[in-house]
């Protein structure tokens, strides 16, 4: 909460502070961040709901702005102290093209940096993602792992090749000089699949159960373990990252710290229920209901006519062999890095993070019950 004490000074720049998890970020700031004196948030499409920010205590700036462009993000940096860089172009589906995706995840973190660098801002905070680690090309199980749990990183897929070269570049700035002369501070967090208010998937599987009369159909077995990570726990982390980054800059920079807290361990599906049940939504079968092989095969058929049908419309289902990939492999993570390092406990509870997220299920249009 924000003490009355502490002197507002700092200005903080979020990209992507209108997306899905940029949304929470800012709102975590603007709700635990005392020493604030200047919001900016950066995004491509601004967001409505930034206008009942605007009469706080704190000056909140909206930046319409793309990563991909130097002069803009150079802009949007000039004066700030902390940078968090969560914007990117999340897609596994086959939406975008497999160019566009590295023009923003990795030009755009590139002109993140060097924008730091030319302005002389400090402290960059970069949103990663468990795909920089895994689940990997040839499906080996991440099993409760940790920051130094070895795993063969290898991939294929144009998101966690992105995302993996763009955390490369944000770690390896770590200690480069800005403008000024003092070094730059950088660190990357890697959330698991976040969910809570907001997430589009979580919406797509609701409406789709809502049009199979109340129903989802088991494609994943209840084993496979999927990490999750509440949204409000995500931006709580980043708000206190890259507040101890300035106080602990040679401990933490160079780090890379997956989000977790205190959600179980279940498959992506049953996770899933967790919410979608209490909105009136049943899971039908204790095991997969199409054999895995046809599975493969339906995806399969699906990328096949995503290209096919490319000249003519976009075809991009949840089911691709990526997709399938990531769902039916165990990714699941077990650390106390971010605790050791800068004091990071959950800022909400499994329960109050099941309790916000059927809340806002409830709240969709057309609930099942
Ligand atoms: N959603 C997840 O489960 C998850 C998990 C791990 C990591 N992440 C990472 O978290 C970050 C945020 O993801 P999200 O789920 O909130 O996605 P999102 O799509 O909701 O948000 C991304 C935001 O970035 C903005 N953006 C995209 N291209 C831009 C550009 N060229 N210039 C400026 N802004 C641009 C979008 O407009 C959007 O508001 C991403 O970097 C993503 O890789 C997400
Ligand atoms: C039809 C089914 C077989 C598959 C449906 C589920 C599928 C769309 C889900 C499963 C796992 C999901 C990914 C996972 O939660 C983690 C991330 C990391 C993040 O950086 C971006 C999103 C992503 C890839 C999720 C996308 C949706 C996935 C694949």
């Amino acid at each position: 909460m924000a003490d009355s004490t502490e002197v507002r000074e700092l200005v903080y720049l979020v990209t992507g502070g209108c997306g899905f998890l940029g949304e929470h970020v800012v709102r975590m700031l603007l709700q635990r961040e005392p020493r604030l004196l200047e919001l900016r948030v950066f995004d491509l499409h601004l967001g409505a709901w930034l206008e009942e920010l605007k009469t706080g205590p704190v000056q909140v700036t909206a930046i319409q702005g793309d990563v991909t462009q130097a002069h803009e993000v150079a802009a949007a940096v000039a004066g700030a102290h902390v940078v968090i860089h969560t914007a990117g172009l999340v897609d596994v589906f086959g939406r975008a093209s497999p160019e566009t995706i590295y023009e923003v995840n990795v030009q755009g973190t590139k002109n993140v940096i060097e924008a730091c660098v030319q302005t002389g801002t400090r402290f960059l905070v970069y949103t990663s993602s468990m795909e920089v680690v895994g689940p990997n090309i040839k499906g080996h199980h991440f099993y409760r792992g940790n920051e130094d749990t070895p795993y063969e990183a290898v991939h294929r897929h144009p998101y966690p090749c992105s995302k993996a070269q763009a955390e490369r570049l944000v770690l390896e700035a770590n200690g480069r000089k800005v403008h000024g002369g003092l070094p730059l501070v950088t660190c990357a967090l890697r959330p698991t699949g976040i969910y809570g208010e907001g997430h589009q998937i979580m919406r797509d599987f609701y409406h789709q159960g809502l049009r199979l009369g109340g129903r989802l159909f088991r494609t994943i077995p209840a084993s496979v373990e999927h990490g999750r990570v509440y949204v409000g726990n995500v931006a709580w982390m980043h708000v206190l990252v890259a507040r101890e980054l300035q106080q602990r800059a040679a401990l933490m920079g160079g780090q890379v710290y997956f989000c977790y807290d205190q959600s179980p361990y279940k498959s992506y599906e049953d996770f899933n229920m967790e919410f979608l049940g209490p909105c009136g939504l049943r899971l039908v079968e204790t095991r997969p209901l199409v054999p895995y092989w046809l599975l493969m095969l339906l995806a399969a058929l699906n990328a096949l006519l995503q290209w096919l049908l490319r000249p003519l419309l976009l075809y991009a289902p949840l089911l691709n062999p990526y997709t399938l990939a990531v769902a039916n492999t165990a990714f699941t993570v077990n650390t106390d890095k971010a605790r050791r390092h800068f004091g990071y406990e959950p800022l909400f509870s499994w329960e109050d993070s099941r309790t916000r997220t059927i809340r806002w299920v409830q709240a969709m249009e057309g609930s099942a019950r």
